[in-house]
């Protein structure tokens, strides 16, 4: 579905008279099967947004190429945007009509004729669990109800892949479940491939069948969340050791399965890959030989453990030593020329989005 080959992003930022290239994207490879969804996570700043954008034509690549839905992204760009769905991080910017309204103009722009456009918007109303608001206008949503709508007009010409940029920032806990709910049934319901991009560890764990992870625009992992997880750091097993005494006979026994062990007061602890399968065999080893434990605790990584181990930073802290940036340039005039028509929306709407 997206076959991305050295893609590279460069912008040129001022800041008095000096002149600054940032290279926000730089040498992205990336692979999107069929019905995959994919969870692209980064700290703030990291090329999330650049990357979506290339991918979705509204940004030309400095350098390399991209196939999307087996289309070229500088050469076929008119063919990219009629097959995927959009969904922005700034969320529709939306008139006053209502929102039913708005659905059905947006699925005319991509082509549907009046009554397909109202079908289609319809049953996506239902699916994301809006019934009841097609009259109402978007003003008088909350802030969930609007995302909701948000990927109504994502879906609605029915792509069969949807790009979501950071799909639950600004929502609360309780929207944001259920966004993901909604998000897990766009593949499970519609087989949609989904390429999703979140800087929440939690949102990416929960949602994506594999994670690729972005660090100063370069990818640094991508794999299961599961598999990036026993891979880079394992699960941190810590015993507490009953006799002091044997402490080191303990520390022994948890080395035949840990990479490296530290002893600390009575605690021994270690990261082991899987610990699952490897922890039954240690106790066995520690009963047959006599060392009592008053606790065993088994803590499983997180894929802020994954993104420590693999940058030495915390994915909280990253965003701060992120790519440096001056002044936006303004808009990159895209490979396609001019949109060809201009939507209601500004960000749902690819044909009229942000160029
Ligand atoms: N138009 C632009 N002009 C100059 N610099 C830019 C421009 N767009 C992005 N950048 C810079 O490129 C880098 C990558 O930005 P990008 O928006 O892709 O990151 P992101 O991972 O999506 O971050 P966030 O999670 O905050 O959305 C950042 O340093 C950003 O400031």
């Amino acid at each position: 579905m997206i076959v991305a080959r050295g893609l590279v992003q460069t912008f040129t930022t001022k800041r008095g008279r000096t002149r600054a290239e940032v290279r926000a994207v730089d040498g992205v490879d990336l692979d999107v099967r069929e019905g995959e969804v994919v969870g692209f996570l980064g700290p703030n700043g990291a090329g999330k947004t650049t990357t979506l954008r290339m991918l979705t034509t509204l940004l030309r690549p400095t350098a390399g190429t991209a196939r999307v839905a087996g289309f070229d992204v500088a050469t076929q760009s008119q063919d990219v945007r009629r097959s995927i769905g959009y969904v922005s991080q700034a969320g529709g910017t939306y008139s006053m009509a209502r929102a039913g309204d708005e659905v059905v103009d947006h699925g005319m722009l991509y082509g549907l004729s009046r009554t397909e456009a109202t079908s289609r918007g319809r049953a996506l109303f239902e699916q994301l669990d809006l019934p009841g608001l097609w009259q109402r206008t978007p003003k008088q949503m909350s802030g969930g109800q609007k995302r909701r709508l948000d990927i109504v007009m994502g879906l609605v010409h029915d792509p069969a892949l949807i790009f979501l940029d950071e799909p639950t920032t600004g929502l609360d806990p309780q929207a944001r479940a259920n966004l993901w709910d909604h998000i897990s049934r766009l593949r499970s319901e519609r087989g949609a491939t989904v390429f999703l991009t979140t800087h929440y560890l939690d949102e990416a764990d929960a949602l994506a069948d594999r994670i690729m992870i972005i660090d100063r625009g370069r990818i640094v992992a991508s794999d299961t969340a599961e598999n990036l997880k026993a891979a880079v750091s394992g699960d941190l097993v810590t015993l507490e050791v009953a006799d002091p005494e044997r402490l080191a006979d303990a520390a022994t026994a948890l080395a035949t399965i840990a990479g490296s062990v530290e002893v600390e007061g009575r605690l021994v602890s270690g990261r082991v890959a899987r610990a699952g399968r490897a922890v039954p065999g240690l106790v066995r080893e520690l009963d047959r030989t006599g060392i009592a434990l008053d606790a065993i605790e088994v803590h499983r990584p997180t894929l802020d453990d994954v993104f420590l181990t693999l940058t030495g930073r915390s994915l909280r802290d990253a965003a701060e030593t992120g790519p440096q940036t001056g002044p936006d340039p303004g808009p990159d005039p895209g490979p396609g020329g001019p949109p060809a028509a201009s939507g209601p929306h500004a960000t749902t709407d690819l044909q009229g989005a942000e160029r």
